[in-house]
């Protein structure tokens, strides 16, 4: 089952639901906020007090950072870029069996984005919403001269408590402590007792995220970057829209191309960031 919805505001998304899961997708940033296999609890977070409003950034699922991950040098310009804030055009979907559904959108410049980006381009985003969800994230240069991309698919994991929380796959890599801004590596698997905000890289295995009864595996492709970040208790009141204890239901581990690991591509060629959550 595929539908196009809305909610009494008129903010559109569409929702999937097959046999192995059910899922919801807003046409505003082509932004997954709901993805739950049956039978399981939810994978993804959203904040119970998130905006669904246009203009907006969705607080929670997978925010799409694109063209630029974090903060522009131009500080007029939106941290995480303007694919997450823009509507996308909904192409289609397939539902490839039964417990397989395929959706894609698609977002392309307009004056707007070329105001603060002067860059024509094609981006793409396919989604899979089956036992496993696959995010691809394709981006092709329609213009004449080459551009440099820094993104992420920002997954916020539900956790069922950030002290149960631990993550594997990133002993002895290399990081930048986006707190201090001091270059570290990691030693051993990664706890939350405080502020996390730190930009990995290097990466080339699965990333394996542990809960208290759960184990969800993050496996990147054309990426070697990958951001861990939980904002602990005081940078949770400066947020907008969460809860002042949301950082204790959620832990984000966002595939990205992101520092070291930005792309640049030549005019007409592609670059697509995929990850596979299972
Ligand atoms: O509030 P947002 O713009 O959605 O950003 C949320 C977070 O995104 C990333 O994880 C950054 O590393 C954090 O520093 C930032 O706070």
């Amino acid at each position: 089952m595929i539908r196009v919805r809305e909610f009494p505001n008129g903010f559109e998304y569409i929702e999937i639901q097959n046999s192995s899961a059910k899922a919801k997708i807003a046409l505003q940033g082509a932004h997954i906020f709901e993805y739950q296999r049956v039978g399981e609890e939810a994978i993804l977070w959203l904040s119970e007090i998130s905006d669904f409003e246009q203009g907006r950034a969705i607080r929670g699922g997978v925010p799409v950072c694109w063209p630029w991950f974090g903060f522009n040098e131009d500080k007029n310009l939106p941290q995480h870029g303007f694919a997450r804030t823009s509507m996308w055009e909904f192409v289609g979907a397939n539902e490839v069996n039964e417990s397989k559904t395929t959706l894609l959108f698609r977002l392309t410049n307009s004056e707007q984005t070329l105001k603060i980006w002067n860059y024509k381009f094609l981006l793409e985003l396919q989604i899979t919403i089956s036992k496993e969800l696959k995010m691809e994230l394709k981006t092709t240069n329609l213009d004449d001269k080459a551009f440099k991309i820094s993104q992420a698919l920002h997954t916020y994991f539900s956790v069922s408590h950030i002290s149960e929380v631990t993550i594997s796959g990133l002993d002895k890599k290399p990081y930048l402590d986006a707190l201090s801004w001091q270059k570290e590596v990691q030693g051993g698997n990664i706890y939350f007792e405080e502020e996390v905000d730190r930009v990995y890289q290097e990466i080339d295995e699965k990333i394996v995220l542990r809960d208290k009864n759960r184990e969800i595996n993050i496996k990147n492709k054309n990426s070697s970057s990958a951001v861990i970040w939980n904002p602990w208790i005081e940078k949770t009141l400066r947020m907008s829209a969460m809860k002042e204890d949301a950082y204790k239901y959620f832990v984000c581990i966002e595939s990205a191309n992101a520092f070291d690991d930005a792309r640049v591509i030549e005019p007409k060629q592609s670059h697509t960031l995929i990850v596979q959550i299972f």
